[in-house]
């Protein structure tokens, strides 16, 4: 990592004295398959996170952006190094963290408004806190009129509402997104893009977003991590000084977007190709 970029990597809140929400230490992560076979996933990789930043990670495919989040959710332990959230040692599963992956979590034969209501109940709301709750998240992802429906009844793009209902209804603190969007068509992701700004901002939670796509990393993000081939390591962090907010449909034709795309991507493709 450049000097310039070790500068950009101290956050706001880091320099305040807050610990950061997140923080990889020179971590190493080694899978040993059924068969002996070791793979070397992350080499030396840290990081920082600050609280309420949104953090986007692209790399080359199956370079260990997937290995991360499962580090910070705990289900994988770092062979070497240490992972931390807001400070302390990850232990197990964290209930102010919430997830959103690119296939939907949803219970097929809950209704909406059931499967929204579902993570309050089983963080111990009453019934009537928890369905209260998930009528207002209903209601802010535009799907008020179909608490009623089942998933097989709603759109790809109302499913995702219907996950991001139930992501934000727990108020993580941290919320790690992988690759959420890439099964949905342009117009329909672009409008889920806003909508997770929105929802976003007014939280006040940490994101890392893992994505291939790196007009969204940009689009989305304060900061862009750039993995290198695996075994990942940071390679280059990118602030990302658009102002905010952002429209999804106008930002990508603003000359700085274009601009550090083609610095971004320039970057990428070495690692691309190195594979
Ligand atoms: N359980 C496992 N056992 C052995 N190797 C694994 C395991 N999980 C992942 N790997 C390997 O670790 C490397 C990193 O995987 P990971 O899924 O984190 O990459 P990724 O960057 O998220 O990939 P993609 O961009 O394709 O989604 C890959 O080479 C993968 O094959």
């Amino acid at each position: 990592m450049s000097t310039a970029t070790l500068d950009r990597v101290a956050s706001p809140a880091i320099a305040a004295g807050s610990a950061p929400a997140i923080e990889f230490r020179g971590v190493s992560l080694r899978y040993i398959s059924a068969d002996g076979h070791a793979t070397v996933a992350l080499r030396d990789f840290s990081m920082a996170v600050a609280r309420g930043e949104f953090v986007a990670i692209v790399g080359p495919t199956g370079c260990g952006k997937s290995t991360t989040l499962n580090m910070i959710t705990g289900l994988l332990k770092p062979t070497v190094g240490e992972v931390r959230i807001m400070g302390q040692a990850v232990g197990g599963i964290d209930p102010r963290i919430g997830f959103v992956f690119q296939a939907d979590a949803v219970f097929p034969w809950r209704n909406v408004l059931d499967n929204v209501a579902a993570g309050p109940l089983f963080r111990g709301a009453s019934k009537d806190e928890a369905y209260t709750r998930a009528r207002d998240w209903i209601g802010r992802v535009g799907l008020g009129k179909f608490g009623g429906h089942f998933p097989h009844q709603l759109s790809g793009g109302m499913r995702k509402r219907v996950a991001l209902a139930q992501t934000f209804v727990n108020q993580p603190e941290i919320l790690l997104m992988d690759e959420p969007f890439s099964a949905l068509d342009m117009q329909t992701r672009t409008l889920m893009q806003d909508e997770l700004l929105q929802l976003w901002s007014a939280s006040g939670s940490s994101v890392v977003f893992v994505t291939h796509d790196l007009e969204e990393a940009i689009a989305l993000a304060d900061r862009v991590f750039v993995l290198s081939a695996r075994p990942a390591t940071l390679k280059r962090v990118y602030t990302i000084d658009l102002p905010r907010p952002r429209v999804m449909s106008q930002v990508r034709y603003d000359p700085h977007f274009v601009e550090l795309s083609k610095r971004i991507w320039d970057d990428l493709r070495e690692e691309v190709v190195i594979q």
